[in-house]
């Protein structure tokens, strides 16, 4: 193991990531708060700030895949297709099978320059999580219950609200409704073979009403479906605390550009639609199992500096206090205050999130 990897492993490595993370997230949230009265006056001016502020939260995280990881991400797609990304809005179904998919979702937002503005229809709990969920509320995520006589109506609404956005954006929607596990694979194709409907080997039966309704309420707005679909390489099951120990993943994205006039309006044609797609979703994943690699040629984005830039910015910002703080806490020579510092570290550690202990985000409670 070279020196930079056995740094990488080190908690205290760790416990740095976390505090920059932690404490810039909460300072963010809190100047998002200020933009409240800029609503009032300008709308269009307090969802630029915004934009602004969520970059600074979200792009760390990208920055530990990107620059701290050194992960790798491939795209896969047709050339043509290509020069739209990041200068349209669009709709992104993607297969939801990774603990950080979601990530590598953000790295290629990212790369296009529409992480600010990125999108997702999210379960409403998130909503309540300290620093990501509370800067969603400013971005105008939309959230769902997962009921669909309630979701109706509020998922539509939260997407029309998006129709006059000030910049580019793209809405993500794991169609899936929840993340791949065998268990949850079984229950789903006993649903599939009930309505009649083809097996999936790679995917859960997708769930067709929050596609239909955010077609339906972002004609007009979005020009396209990227439907995505993320695999990597070697059968690697990476996990964030993979990233924050320094590990290095492979992602491969195979990503089709369709122009939304071709989906169906109606319901039930849609619905239709949907399952086909990801009957064509599964035969790409069974391509890639086979060949090691999706169909099409390669046109992978360069990473920006951005998302460093971003979170040694934050580090310089909050280590240096940190510093003072501990060297105070050093000279003082007060042994009790020495102790209580370090039992309080130890119980943080302890009460880090299920992530850094090794278990999965599914763990968390609802
Ligand atoms: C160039 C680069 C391109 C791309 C880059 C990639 C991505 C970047 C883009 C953006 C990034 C942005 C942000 C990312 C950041 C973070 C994201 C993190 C987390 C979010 C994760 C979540 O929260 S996922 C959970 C929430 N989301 C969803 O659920 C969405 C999908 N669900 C729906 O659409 C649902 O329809 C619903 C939620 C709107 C309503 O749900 P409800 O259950 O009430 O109704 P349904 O109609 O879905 O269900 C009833 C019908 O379903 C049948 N059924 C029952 N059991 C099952 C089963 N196990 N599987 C399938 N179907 C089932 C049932 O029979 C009913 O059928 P009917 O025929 O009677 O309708
Ligand atoms: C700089 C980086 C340092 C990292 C340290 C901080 C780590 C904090 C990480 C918080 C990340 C929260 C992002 C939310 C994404 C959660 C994705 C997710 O897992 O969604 C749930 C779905 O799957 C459906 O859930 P269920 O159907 O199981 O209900």
């Amino acid at each position: 193991m070279g020196f930079l990897q056995l740094l990488k492993s080190q908690f205290l490595c760790h416990l740095i990531i976390c505090y920059v993370f932690l404490v810039s997230g909460l300072i963010i949230n809190l100047l998002q708060l200020c933009t409240l009265p800029v609503w009032l006056v300008s709308k269009q001016l307090a969802r630029r700030i915004n934009i602004r502020l969520a970059y600074c939260i979200s792009s760390q995280m990208v920055a530990t895949l990107e620059w701290w990881s050194g992960t790798e991400c491939t795209l896969y797609t047709d050339p043509k297709s290509y020069p739209l990304y990041g200068k349209e809005n669009a709709i992104v179904v993607l297969n939801h099978s990774f603990e950080i998919d979601f990530l590598c979702g953000w790295t290629f937002c990212e790369r296009f320059g529409v992480l600010g503005s990125s999108k997702v229809l999210a379960k409403k709990q998130l909503a309540y999580v300290p620093i990501i969920g509370w800067m969603w509320y400013f971005l105008e995520i939309v959230f769902c219950k997962r009921k669909w006589e309630e979701d109706r109506r509020t998922v539509n609404e939260s997407l029309q609200k998006l129709r006059d956005y000030p910049e580019n954006f793209w809405f993500l929607l794991y169609c899936e409704g929840t993340r791949f596990t065998p268990k949850k694979h079984q229950v789903s194709m006993q649903v599939a073979e009930s309505k009649g409907l083809p097996k999936l080997k790679y995917h859960l039966l997708p769930r067709t009403k929050g596609f239909w309704v955010t077609v339906q309420s972002l004609r007009g707005t979005a020009a396209a479906v990227y439907d995505s679909t993320l695999n990597f390489r070697n059968n690697e099951m990476p996990t964030l605390l993979g990233l924050l120990n320094g590990k290095k993943y492979h992602a491969d994205l195979y990503v089709r550009r369709i122009p939304l006039e071709l989906i169906p309006e109606d319901e039930k044609e849609c619905a239709e639609w949907l399952h086909k797609l990801y009957q064509e979703k599964d035969s790409f994943q069974e391509h890639y199992a086979k060949t090691g690699r999706f169909p099409g040629p390669i046109m992978s984005p360069p990473r920006r500096p951005w998302s460093l830039i971003n979170w040694l910015f934050w580090s310089c910002l909050l280590l240096y206090p940190l510093g003072l703080l501990l060297t105070q806490l050093i000279s003082s020579g007060s042994v009790f205050t020495i102790v209580a510092s370090v039992a309080v570290c130890s119980a943080a550690a302890d009460l880090t999130p299920p992530i850094f202990t090794g278990s999965s985000l599914d763990d968390w409670p609802d």
